[in-house]
């Protein structure tokens, strides 16, 4: 097992378009020493997705290699795609003591939080306001055709029926609360770890000033 003070994976799920990749390029902005997991895909690239920044897009053929030489630390089949979490970078970022930052489906949440770095998981589960938004919502990102848009109306209660084996879970209808709340839920749950960025400097700091003290009254 390895420490649990070192490296929080953040994962982030929901049904495809309630918002969790607008929430997590929120996170990433917000605190630029979390490492957003990299994700490898079959899927074709959307427009203005780039190539070993949103995703890793792979030929099928090679994913297939990946997942057989151990390379994932999860992986699933969704809409049609194959998507996986390569583990490298992953354990890199927790043995440097950085948090990682997930945009997963439920399987891979279930596979991450059932793997050998569980005691590290901090799982958020992001739900839509309403189903009409939601469709709403993937129709105004304007990415994918109709045809992708209803198969993932379809799947999207396979999705949310997932929603209680999560450690928090979120209803993105305003989009400044729901990261504020997700600040929030990343936040305390550093402080619940004694993971703050500079704490074990900063105690030692207050360590050598109590000794003063008590050399000083000695
Ligand atoms: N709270 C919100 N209110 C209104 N629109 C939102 C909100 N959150 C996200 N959106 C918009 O909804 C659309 C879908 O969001 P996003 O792409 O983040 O979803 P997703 O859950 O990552 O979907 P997928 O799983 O398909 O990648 C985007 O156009 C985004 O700008
Ligand atoms: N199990 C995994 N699921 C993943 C991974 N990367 C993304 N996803 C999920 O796939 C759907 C569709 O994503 P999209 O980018 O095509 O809209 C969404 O639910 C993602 O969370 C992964 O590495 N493993």
């Amino acid at each position: 097992m390895t420490d649990t003070r070192r490296g929080l994976l953040v994962i982030l799920s929901s049904p495809s378009g309630a918002g969790k990749s607008t929430l997590a390029r929120r996170m990433m902005d917000w605190d630029t020493s979390l490492r957003f997991s990299v994700s490898a895909t079959t899927r074709s690239p959307r427009a203005g997705e780039v190539d070993g920044e949103h995703y890793h897009f792979v030929e099928e053929s090679d994913f297939k290699t990946m997942v057989a030489q151990g390379e994932m630390l999860e992986h699933a089949h969704v809409f049609g795609n194959f998507y996986g979490s390569p583990a490298a970078p992953v354990r890199e970022a927790i043995e440097a003591g950085r948090d990682v930052l997930f945009d997963v489906d439920w399987q891979g949440a279930q596979q991450i939080s059932n793997s050998s770095l569980r005691d590290h998981v901090l799982s958020i589960f992001v739900l839509p306001p309403s189903i009409r938004e939601l469709r709403r919502r993937l129709e105004t990102r304007g990415q994918d055709s109709d045809e992708v848009i209803s198969k993932r109306m379809q799947k999207s209660w396979d999705e949310i029926s997932h929603w209680d084996g999560y450690d928090y879970v979120l209803v993105n209808d305003d989009l400044d609360a729901s990261f504020e709340k997700l600040k929030v839920i990343v936040t305390a749950e550093r402080m619940r770890r004694a993971q703050q960025p500079g704490l074990v400097t900063f105690v030692r700091s207050l360590q050598t000033e109590f000794q003063e003290f008590e050399d000083r009254d000695a």
